[in-house]
């Protein structure tokens, strides 16, 4: 999801490729197609269903494809003061930490400003990995968590 510029939410489906372990038909099984870059279908009887989304990226969409169109514009927006949130959402094994992973943009410009204004600039960077798996709330990086509190 992206929150940036005009809309405030918006949805970014993506199609990930089969599993290459898995064995021939399986591999070769499918039952969505990418229709368009706003829409895909689900094969249903009597006919496909068409669902609609911001943005469509199918299975042969790369890890820059994906941070042009989601993460390059919410660092862009968050280094200009507003706040953004990119939540991914999906089955196990969907590929959520697949696609989420990579940082390096913000942390270079955020050297940029360092640069271009010393000692008048602060940036404080907070990262945390939270897991909600059967409407429990797991830290990710505490081993020693066993479901958090929402209050
Ligand atoms: N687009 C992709 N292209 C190639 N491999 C992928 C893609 N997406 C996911 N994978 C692979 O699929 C496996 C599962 O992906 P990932 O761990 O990101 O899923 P997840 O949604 O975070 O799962 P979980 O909810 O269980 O943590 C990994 O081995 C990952 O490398």
């Amino acid at each position: 999801m992206e929150s940036s510029g005009d809309d405030s939410i918006r949805v970014f489906v993506r199609v990930r490729p089969p599993d290459p372990n898995l064995d021939g038909d399986l591999y070769h099984a499918h039952c969505v197609d990418v229709t368009s870059a706003t829409s895909l279908s689900v094969q249903s009887r009597p006919e496909p269903k068409v669902f609609t989304f911001d943005h469509v990226a199918g299975m042969q969409t790369t890890q820059e494809d994906v941070f042009s169109a989601i993460g390059r514009p919410i660092i862009e927006s968050c280094m200009c003061g507003y706040n953004g949130t990119i939540f991914a959402y999906g089955q196990t094994g969907s590929g959520k930490t697949f696609t989420m992973i990579g940082f390096e943009y913000l942390f270079s410009l955020i050297n940029r400003e360092i640069e271009k204004c010393g000692d008048l600039v602060e940036f404080l960077c907070k990262c945390s990995f939270l897991e909600i798996y059967n409407e429990q709330v797991f830290d990710l990086l505490d081993p020693a968590s066993s479901g958090l509190h929402i209050p």
